[in-house]
């Protein structure tokens, strides 16, 4: 009979078997190691730490002496009912009402400052480690699970930290202090009542457990809403377009409700906790109070005493219970740590080697050498065996079908990546030898999809270069054929631009991008389907800037267009990973292979795209 209510207490107290999770539970980690990992940032505020463990020894005697005070009262005013001892009594009161007050003060003062400093070190910390993991880090985890660990989870672990560790010393010191005065008025009384301390840390023990186990779902559950919410506010036209913000609620929804129960597990679990440790500390009062009764009628105890001593077990109570919640509290807090454990845990693929060294100016002499890649986690090669080179100055262009690779041989050669095999290098050094830095100071790029940031048209222009001057905004926006339509906006180069620059038409945006790659002046310059996205005449329009762009760097195009490649000094078409064709435009053609194929079949689409276009006033200029 008693395993009926035995499995509904424990199906109301778990959360319960995971269902098929959007964000993972983080691996679990002991307290001690929670602590270990995150003491190192306290560095700043550990003399403060110092000067809160002093308010914490001076606050429970004062809290005694107000105690004691209130036995002489008794003892010395009310039962001979003689009012001369209250003139300094009252005094006296005061004082220590006022140092109480003073004290308080102090302490959430210097307490919050503590606190917020190591948040500030720890977030900072862990903000700068995730901008250091390696772009596959990114392509592999959801972004909104990782802003809700950067942003929420970073808070709790200072629970866990401070405050929980500050609480627990001011409890300790309370507990001496009360159990002292206890002791010295009497001992046998103060044995009495410690009695129950032992069931107070074993209910503790278990209900930490499942706390713990409910605070890890509902983390894990915060971490799912906002890779949702980033996922589905972030692709709001697609989401509208497709009318798929019913699927999208209904997963949100899902998560919602799992956090919700996740809550109320927490929730249950404390309310079965609170009256459980009550009864347990009524039941300790109760004996004492028996106890002590029985000595005050044999003469034993005055009343100020008794009075007193149940004053005291009830202050001494207060400190035992709330270090018993705090284990709960400590429970709760890492499920959050774990989670920025795990983030702190991973480290970059790609690492600077040590003694690293200069590039400097680039000439930009750029060379594949028997390149093999996978990406990790796949069993395909995404570039096989490639080789080509690129001198100063020259146009490679990379030719092939969707998914041939092309994209991958310019995260190689931003060094995203490092290949398997073969090497990468630049002027001539292998790129893993170099300043991680300084490999990229040497590469502009013109992406397949333009980044815009929220901010102006001349703060998107100068990310290229965060320290150039207005004159140079202007001048690279001029070259990239971009300085006309800015002009026109509304507040010119001040004009905030939305994020994601969606304010701007798919060809603006693409000569901002132009214009940031000119402004970097880096000797390589990489163009990942720069045209892209444009219609026929626009394409042809951002050619000249282009053209511009590329004047006296080494370029590597990426391009299914074959209009940006036909100037190419190289042309290495790609299939499947594999370098299956290499030469000019001319050589290409009258070989008749893939090359020759691919062009063949842009002429046909060109042709359309020109054919189609009167209606849409896509006309060939
Ligand atoms: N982050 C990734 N993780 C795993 N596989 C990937 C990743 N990125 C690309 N791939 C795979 O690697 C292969 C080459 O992709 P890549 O993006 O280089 O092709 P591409 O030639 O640039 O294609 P497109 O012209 O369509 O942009 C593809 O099979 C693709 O599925």
């Amino acid at each position: 009979m008693a395993r009926v209510p035995r499995r509904v207490l424990r199906r109301l107290l778990s959360v319960g078997e995971d269902s098929d999770a959007v964000v993972a539970a983080a691996p679990p980690v002991p307290l001690s190691g929670v602590f270990r990992r995150f003491w190192p940032y306290t560095r700043g505020g550990r003399r403060w730490l110092v000067v809160l463990l002093c308010f914490s020894l001076i606050g429970p005697v004062l809290d005694g002496a107000e105690v004691w005070i209130f036995k002489i009262v008794v003892d010395d005013v009310l039962v001979p009912r003689d009012l001369s001892p209250f003139l300094w009594i009252a005094p006296a009161y005061l004082g220590l009402v006022i140092g109480s007050g003073v004290l308080g003060f102090a302490d959430d003062v210097t307490s919050t400052w503590v606190s917020e400093r190591f948040l500030l070190a720890l977030r900072a910390d862990v903000f700068r480690h995730v901008q250091s993991l390696s772009l596959g880090f990114f392509e592999r985890r959801r972004l909104g699970d990782v802003l809700s660990r950067v942003t929420g989870d970073v808070d709790a672990v200072e629970t866990f930290l401070l405050s929980g560790v500050a609480n627990a010393l001011y409890y300790v010191v309370e507990v001496g202090v009360f159990l002292g005065l206890l002791f010295y008025l009497q001992w046998d009384l103060t044995l009495l009542a410690l009695v129950i301390v032992p069931l107070f840390w074993s209910a503790a023990r278990h209900f930490s457990r499942l706390i713990k186990d409910a605070s890890r779902e509902r983390r894990r559950r915060s971490g799912s809403l906002s890779a949702i919410a980033e996922e589905s506010l972030g692709n709001v036209a697609l989401v509208q377009a497709y009318n798929r913000q019913g699927w999208e609620e209904r997963r949100f929804e899902r998560e919602s409700v799992g956090k919700f129960r996740a809550a109320m597990t927490s929730a249950r679990i404390r309310a079965v906790y609170g009256p459980i440790v009550e009864i347990i500390e009524v039941t300790g009062a109760l004996a004492v109070m028996a106890l002590g009764t029985w000595k005050l009628a044999q003469g034993q105890l005055t009343l100020g005493g008794l009075l007193v001593f149940l004053a005291l077990i009830s202050k001494l109570y207060g400190p035992l219970r709330d270090l018993s919640q705090l284990s709960n509290t400590f429970y709760a807090a890492s499920a959050s740590a774990e989670r920025i454990i795990e983030l702190l845990d991973q480290r970059p693929q790609v690492v600077e080697a040590a003694g690293a060294r200069r590039l400097g100016r680039a000439r930009g002499d750029v060379e594949f050498e028997g390149v093999s890649f996978r990406y990790p986690g796949t069993s395909r090669w995404a570039l096989a065996d490639v080789s080509f080179r690129a001198a100063p100055g020259e146009t490679l262009a990379l030719v092939g079908a969707s998914g041939a690779g092309k994209s991958t041989v310019a995260k190689l050669q931003l060094r995203f990546y490092d290949p398997d095999e073969g090497t990468v290098r630049i002027d001539r050094t292998d790129l893993r030898d170099l300043r991680l830095s300084e490999v990229r100071d040497s590469v502009a790029v013109v992406l397949q999809e333009t980044l815009v940031f929220h901010g102006t048209v001349g703060e998107n222009i100068a990310y290229g270069r965060p320290e150039a001057t207005e004159a140079d905004i202007v001048a690279a926006a001029r070259a990239a054929d971009a300085h006309e339509f800015i002009r026109l906006l509304p507040e010119g180069y001040d004009t905030v631009v939305g994020q994601h620059g969606r304010t701007l038409s798919g060809g603006q945006r693409q000569r901002l991008a132009i214009a940031r790659a000119m402004i970097r002046n880096a000797p390589v310059l990489l163009l990942d389907e720069p045209i892209t996205g444009l219609d026929a005449r626009s394409g042809r329009r951002i050619m000249e800037p282009l053209r511009r762009l590329m004047a006296g760097r080494t370029t590597i195009v990426i391009s299914h267009n074959l209009l940006t490649v036909r100037d190419a000094t190289r042309i290495v078409v790609l299939d499947h990973g594999r370098v299956v064709e290499r030469g000019t435009h001319e050589d290409l053609l009258a070989h008749g292979g893939t090359y020759a194929q691919l062009h063949r079949l842009h002429a046909v689409t060109d042709h359309s795209t020109f054919a189609a276009s009167p209606s849409n006033g896509k006309v060939r200029s």
